[in-house]
């Protein structure tokens, strides 16, 4: 950046007059200026529940009564001492306790004495940038902010979280424990410390953070990984030192670490600029994760969207052990939302949710609880007494186009080709003996992938066989035949496939000795050196010769399995047909009603395509699905090459 004359005047000039109005406000004022109460006044006040808010500032605590019209008072406290620590306060139903930068000082009486300095001093900085032609950086080094972390007691339940039902299963256990913990301590149990919550922008997962800490009727600490790049040198992790303090002093608790991945990069990766402060802010919260007792009851929940960058560390067990991944809402899900956000506002009686809800694949929860917001504004503009349809539907555009959308949209004809490419692999592993059953197929997306088909093994397994295998390459190829069947062109969808089914044919050559030509041995010495998470050592023991043969055994499996994925995929074409129809109409296929679609006689030829998707009426409430424990137990063991990951955008 240039020096800039104007800009460097305005600033000044800013900095004088702000002067200017903090010296005028510190003036003394009897108007509209809290009233300064004993502390014992504080005391009675919050356990009388009659306080909504406080603000803790060096030695000073400022509150807000619950009385009509509400009171603002003062009261001080010693500076070593905590807020939480004075006698008989009780703070459960204050609902917003905010922790400024304890100074200690009277900034009152600072700011007049620093008035003349500032005078000088700007006028130090602005002739000194002027001489050297130099940036203004010089401007910005007020940043640092004066609040430590927000706490309060949040009133969100899960009933306020819809669409992610498997992560509201995933982290109930979480509120059981911090409901009741003297029955785990009791049987010994160890307790969760960190949970990562894993998912695009807008999928709730503060909200989410929030829930759990709103079930349990705990306090919730919560900080953004994204201010701590901002700040001094030494400053994030003495910030992080006093949040973890407060919280100990709170437990049981929950502390929420969201863009954790701006802290929490992998180290050595960064780029320049604030490097070191992130290194040991992200130090700082490692030592205070392993720092906790066993008795500890505090659970720090971090939010990232960016899972691949972080540094393992943050990843190892009792760290960030646990990982709960919220995918973008299905359609149901999308409904549910809707219909969460829909409270409160009189809908038209033309109104039609389901419809709203098939309109808008790609939407996250961000951008549904926005474009209900949306309708509401237009609707509010042309004087109507209830939101309607078409209100609802021209706020689908607005969100669509603006900045506040982070995620992509899927066009209709990606959506086509996502439901062919996945009505592929299900089909194929449908058709295979020796494939595992076929689970749920969705065209959502789901981290990197535009949708996803789910097997899960029938029973546990600790071997497997190259029948197995075999089935697995040729599920691989079913995503991009099915492409090439349907549209006779190729999309980038399947590399990801590709590159599953080529890994899994080099082990069975190189590794489990499953080739005829190259017999029973193993190729290639791997020494697991595992460096930030990735094996970078491949010793090669063999010769050209055998590379050659090496490959061309792979080369043999993979065509192989490709010929047996394109016989079943021509030979089944209606059916898989019906099966893409029904997953773009439907965008989530499980149970029951895809083992339909695979059995059920084709309708036909010429039949209008489904319509009304049948999973619409009926919404599982998320407790419902727990009374399966047999079938969660099952996911766990499932090993990532199990889902067959579909259509990445890459
Ligand atoms: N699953 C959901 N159910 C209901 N509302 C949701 C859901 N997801 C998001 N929302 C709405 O969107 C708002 C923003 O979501 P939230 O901040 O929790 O998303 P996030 O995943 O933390 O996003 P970011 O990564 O941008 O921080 C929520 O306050 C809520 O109104
Ligand atoms: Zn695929």
């Amino acid at each position: 950046m240039k020096f800039n004359w104007k800009r460097t005047t305005i600033a000044y000039v800013v900095m004088l007059v702000a002067s200017i109005i903090i010296f005028a406000i510190l003036l003394p004022n009897t108007q509209d200026q809290p009233e300064e109460v004993a502390q014992s006044v504080l005391v009675a006040e919050t356990q009388a529940n009659n306080v909504s808010e406080i603000t803790v500032e060096g030695e000073r605590i400022d509150f807000i009564t619950r009385d009509n019209p509400p009171r603002e008072l003062f009261t001080y406290k010693e500076q070593l001492t905590s807020i939480y620590d004075i006698p008989g306060i009780d703070l459960s139903s204050v609902a917003e306790v905010n922790i400024k930068g304890s100074s200690g000082f009277d900034w009152g009486s600072i700011l007049i004495n620093l008035i003349p300095i500032l005078f000088i001093g700007g006028m130090i900085i602005f002739l000194f940038s002027q001489a050297r032609g130099a940036n203004n950086q010089a401007m910005s080094f007020g940043r640092s902010r004066a609040k430590l972390f927000n706490v309060d007691k949040p009133t969100t339940t899960f009933e306020n979280v819809a669409g992610v039902d498997e992560a509201k299963q995933e982290v109930q256990e979480i509120v059981e424990f911090l409901k009741s913990r003297e029955k785990f301590q009791a049987l010994g149990a160890r307790i969760p410390k960190g949970v990562l919550l894993i998912g695009y922008p807008g999928t709730g997962k503060t909200l989410l953070a929030r829930a759990i800490a709103g079930e349990a009727g705990v306090p919730f600490f919560s900080i953004s990984g994204s201010e701590f790049v901002e700040m001094f040198v030494g400053v994030g992790a003495s910030r992080v030192r006093d949040l973890f303090e407060q919280a100990k002093r709170n437990a049981p608790c929950i502390i929420f670490i969201d863009e954790i991945d701006a802290v929490g990069r992998q180290r050595g990766a960064g780029l320049g600029g604030s490097h070191d402060e992130r290194e040991q802010t992200l130090n700082q919260i490692l030592v205070e994760m392993d720092g906790f007792e066993a008795n500890t009851t505090i659970i720090v929940i971090a939010a990232t969207n960016r899972p691949d960058v972080l540094d393992p560390a943050l990843l190892r067990p009792g760290r960030f052990d646990r990982r709960v991944v919220l995918d973008m809402p299905d359609l149901n899900g999308r409904l549910a939302i809707l219909k969460i956000h829909a409270k409160g506002k009189p809908l038209a009686d033309d109104v039609n949710l389901e419809n709203l809800a098939k309109q808008t694949i790609g939407f996250s929860g961000a951008d549904l609880s926005n474009l209900m917001n949306e309708a509401a504004i237009l609707a509010a503009r042309a004087d109507k007494k209830a939101v309607e349809m078409s209100d609802l539907e021209e706020s689908i555009d607005r969100v669509i186009a603006g900045p506040e959308r982070k995620s992509r949209k899927v066009s209709a004809h990606e959506k086509e080709i996502t439901a062919y490419h996945e009505a592929g692999h299900a089909l194929v592993a449908r058709m295979l003996p020796h494939a595992d059953p076929v689970h749920k197929i969705t065209i959502v997306a789901r981290g990197m992938a535009g949708g996803y088909t789910k097997q899960l093994p029938a029973e546990d397994r600790y071997i497997a066989t190259d029948s197995q295998f075999k089935a697995k390459i040729a599920i691989s190829m079913g995503g991009r035949i099915a492409e090439e069947i349907m549209f006779g062109e190729m999309s980038t969808g399947a590399s990801q496939d590709f590159k599953e089914a080529t890994n899994l044919a080099k082990k069975m050559v190189t590794s489990y000795g499953m080739s005829e030509k190259l017999g029973p041995r193993t190729f290639g010495s791997k020494e697991e050196m595992v460096f930030l998470g990735k094996e970078i050592h491949e010793q090669r023991d063999y010769g050209e010769k055998t590379a050659d043969l090496i490959d061309q055994e792979v080369e043999s499996i993979i065509q192989t399995a490709y010929q047996t994925a394109r016989t079943i995929l021509v030979d089944n074409k209606a059916r898989l047909q019906y099966i893409a129809e029904h997953l773009m109409a439907e965008e989530t296929l499980e149970g029951d009603g895809l083992e339909k679609l695979f059995t059920e006689p084709l309708p036909p030829p010429g039949s209008p395509p489904p319509a009304a998707p049948a999973a619409v009426k009926t919404i599982e409430p998320a407790v419902e699905k727990q009374a399966e424990p047999t079938l969660k137990a099952k996911e766990k063991p499932a090993e990532p090459g199990t889902a067959a990951p579909g259509f990445a955008p890459a």
